[in-house]
């Protein structure tokens, strides 16, 4: 699914009306019953619900909903914020009609006009939408902050009155901070953020039919991952294969002490279909190995605690497997750093590197150009300030982080709510699955086993990412109904992965 920036979403709303065609007000009819039919089926009819409108096509939208609520017996009172001495014409047609059905239509230009908002009423946000382009101030200021502050549920139409569509808010801007954000046809790029979370709540899309063209053509490197799309990266499997078809992967995992991130990342790479597995851990990791993961080959390093890359048999190269992972629980010592100044230039093929990898990376900046291309990179925020630089705002974040994709020519997985994959060629692909029951330890080492697997299947690196961080989210959020967020721990997640 596309994520358009305002000046788009403007665009589609005009090309919707030449080509459907269909008029503005229709269209904002359209848009308010898609509301409607939401906010029944989450608010009883008996819901004491308070509109409140501003004078653009957002709160044109708000009067509609007004309306069509009040046709169903919704208990309905409309407060709309006069900031301004002109109406929008589309405000001015709902208005006539809204007076047709109540004439209970207060209007708020003063402080003393906000109305009180008890804790079993609904708000309805439908003051500022994708139009806004400065801060609120003034009036509007007030009352968001007054229902900021009332108990009152709120639920904004499109997008939290004051919050930017796709560029940063200042850190005083004050904005509605809703239970629900109920958004047209597509998906904000502000809805993407972390620091925007407390602005845009639990946040559902509706279809109001735009035009399917103009989506279909329009450019823009922001995507959000849909179910839909995962399933169709998935790739079919021929009756005729057999375990060499699907790669031998290696993984260069554990330290003393962290010989379950080797478990961990093993017994995930197996769980998503690599044909073989062999994993290097320190010699006192073995025999926990070979235990805990019988169907992975096992290569004993000569350290008896930690990863030096040399092992006393005469093991295959590292070149001679189909992908390699490197990363979980192996810690930052000087000779594992060796290893990996030795290992990667002999390297072609995309490799993922995570966790302890990536911090010797960061303090060794010049093994990144020696990142085999299409690498994948796995990096939670910290680990990525790390490898770039600290950013002011989230907007920053992803242009540093787009621009660290492209410059060494890799994928970049930064973790978090909602997981952003930067691409090679500048694109961005949030993720749609996940809870926070995934911030347990050990669940990154899952996504590294994961991962090499999929590389090792023949997946190219961009889908590898896209699907692989996919299903591990779609895992968590299976083990989150079964049992609740709390408790997770990674070893549900790798029992929840499914690749059908
Ligand atoms: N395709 C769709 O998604 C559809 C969306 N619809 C709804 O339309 C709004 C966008 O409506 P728009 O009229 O463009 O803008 P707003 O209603 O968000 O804002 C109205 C005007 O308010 C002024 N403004 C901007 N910032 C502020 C501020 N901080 N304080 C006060 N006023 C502000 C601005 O006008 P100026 O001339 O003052 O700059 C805005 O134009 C969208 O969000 C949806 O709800 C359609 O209804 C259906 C299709
Ligand atoms: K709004």
């Amino acid at each position: 699914m596309k994520i358009l920036n305002v000046d788009q979403i403007r665009a589609l709303d005009q090309s919707t009306i030449l080509h459907e065609p269909i008029a503005p007000i229709n269209l904002m009819e359209r848009a308010a019953l898609a509301f409607v039919d939401w906010f029944i089926d989450h608010f009883p009819v008996t819901t004491p619900t308070k509109v409140f409108c501003g004078l653009g096509n957002n709160g044109g939208d708000g009067l509609s909903i007004a309306r069509l609520l009040l046709e169903r017996d919704y208990p309905v009172e409309v407060q709309v914020v006069r900031y301004a001495p002109r109406e929008s014409d589309d405000f001015m047609h709902n208005h006539r009609r809204l007076k047709l059905v109540t004439e209970n239509i207060k209007y708020i230009e003063f402080s003393r006009d906000i109305p009180a908002l008890r804790h079993n009423e609904v708000v309805i946000d439908a003051i500022l939408g994708t139009g806004l382009s400065r801060p609120t101030e003034g009036i509007v200021k007030e009352t968001i902050a007054a229902i900021n502050r009332a108990p009152a549920s709120v639920v904004s139409v499109d997008i939290a009155s004051g919050l930017y569509t796709d560029q940063p808010n200042g850190p005083n801007d004050v904005i509605i901070e809703p239970d629900y954000t109920v958004t047209f046809q597509l998906p904000k790029l502000a809805f993407m953020l972390p620091k925007n979370g407390r602005y845009v709540g639990n946040w559902q899309i509706v279809d109001i039919r735009l035009h399917k063209r103009y989506i279909d053509l329009a450019p823009t490197a922001y995507y959000f991952t849909q179910p839909s799309e995962a399933k169709l990266l998935l790739h079919k499997r021929d009756r005729y294969a057999n375990k060499g078809t699907f790669g031998h992967a290696l993984l260069y995992a554990g330290s003393f002490g962290k010989i379950g991130a080797a478990v961990l990342s093993a017994r995930a790479c197996l769980r998503s279909g690599v044909g073989l597995l062999t994993v290097q851990v320190p010699r006192c990791g073995y025999l926990v190995l070979q235990t805990a993961v019988p169907e992975a080959m096992c290569l004993a390093d000569d350290h008896q605690t930690l990863l030096t890359g040399a092992t006393e048999i005469s093991s295959p190269a590292p070149t001679d497997f189909t992908t390699i992972g490197i990363g979980p629980g192996i810690g930052k010592a000087p000779e594992t750093l060796a290893m990996l100044k030795k290992l990667l230039p002999t390297l072609k093929k995309p490799i993922v590197v995570d966790a302890d990898a990536l911090n010797l990376l960061s303090e060794n900046r010049e093994l990144l150009d020696q990142l085999p291309p299409n690498s994948i990179l796995t990096p939670h925020p910290k680990e990525f300030e790390r490898l770039t630089q600290k950013w002011d705002n989230d907007y920053q974040k992803l242009d540093i982080l787009r621009e660290f994709a492209k410059k060494y020519t890799i994928v970049v997985v930064l973790k978090g709510a909602y997981s952003a994959i930067a691409t090679p060629d500048g694109d961005i692909h949030f993720n749609s699955t996940g809870n926070p029951g995934l911030s347990t330890g050990g669940t990154g080492d899952v996504l590294t086993g994961i991962l090499t697997a999929l590389v090792a299947q023949g997946y190219d690196s961009v889908e590898a990412a896209v699907l692989g961080v996919f299903a591990h989210g779609l895992a968590g959020d299976r083990v989150a109904e079964q049992r609740g967020p709390i408790g997770m721990v990674a070893s549900d997640v790798i029992d929840a992965l499914r690749w059908d």
